[in-house]
């Protein structure tokens, strides 16, 4: 059983809903990144995703791209990125780690490369925004070979039957985006139609189906989280941390009421 897999069972088993952080490598600042990572652990995150910044993130909206800016001109890439994982697990075997990125850094390096350091680094999957399930064929065949789990994005314009293909390779979680745009500037699950795909997900998917995209606060996270397994946060999180004089700080304080939030539907 994957890290994943181990993690996400022992929570449902428990009712527990899953809540999963993202925030960019190396923003608010190169240093923050680590304590951040384990304060969000303490916090309450179940997984962590951890953005690989990129100068051309066509998914994500100004809060993101911002960041990602920020994160580069500080010298952070798939290099930083794969180092923060690598000092994360010296104190933390457990909660799993995706890296969220584009093809791009992954392409240069070569994906059994990549693969291998990913893995090396202690790194539990990876989700590529911008590689259509068509074409990503020989990108999972070489994650596998290392161990490197394929977390797959479905959309609320994705048809039934890219569904059923994506479905068929999902690995560690199902990622549902909950509108079509980019991240941070929508509202999540506002639409009814919405409710059906989940539906269907949950029937079609092996892996635990997790809502994210306008997911800010505990309300918005308790609402989405009531039809889903699980929910991720990134935007929000990603300006909290950058406005914050203590990013460590920040994030516990930003995570716990979401934490709560989720409990609560039990
Ligand atoms: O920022 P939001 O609206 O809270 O959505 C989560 C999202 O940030 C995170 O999962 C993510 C960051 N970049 C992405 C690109 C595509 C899909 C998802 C992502």
């Amino acid at each position: 059983m994957s890290r994943i897999d181990r993690q996400f069972a022992a929570a449902l088993a428990n009712d527990r809903k899953l809540l999963i952080p993202f925030i960019t490598a190396g923003d608010p600042s190169l240093d923050s990144t680590v304590p951040v990572m384990h304060a969000l652990v303490r916090a309450g995150a179940d997984l962590i995703e951890l953005g690989v910044p990129f100068s051309d993130p066509m998914a994500d909206g100004p809060s993101i791209q911002h960041s990602s800016e920020r994160a580069i001109e500080r010298g952070a890439g798939l290099r930083f990125a794969l180092e923060c994982v690598q000092q994360f697990r010296r104190q933390d075997s457990v909660t799993p780690v995706v890296l969220m990125g584009y093809l791009n850094p992954v392409d240069i390096l070569g994906a059994a490369e990549y693969a291998r350091r990913a893995v090396a680094a202690g790194v539990d999957g990876t989700l590529l925004v911008d590689l259509p399930d068509e074409e990503a064929g020989p990108f999972r065949d070489a994650f596998a070979q290392s161990g490197l789990e394929w977390i797959g994005l479905v959309a609320p314009t994705t048809s039934i039957g890219r569904l059923r293909a994506i479905c068929q390779h999902a690995e560690g979680y199902l990622y549902y985006v909950s509108y079509a745009g980019v991240t941070g500037t929508g509202q999540a699950l506002q639409n009814e139609s919405n409710s059906g795909v989940l539906a269907r997900l949950q029937e079609q998917s092996p892996v635990p189906v997790v809502v994210g995209f306008g997911v800010r606060d505990a309300e918005s996270a308790k609402r989405v989280a009531a039809g889903a397994d699980g929910v991720v946060i990134g935007s929000a999180l990603v300006d909290t941390l950058s406005a914050a004089d203590d990013p460590v700080l920040a994030a516990e304080a930003f995570l716990r009421p979401v934490r709560e939030a989720l409990d609560g539907l039990r």
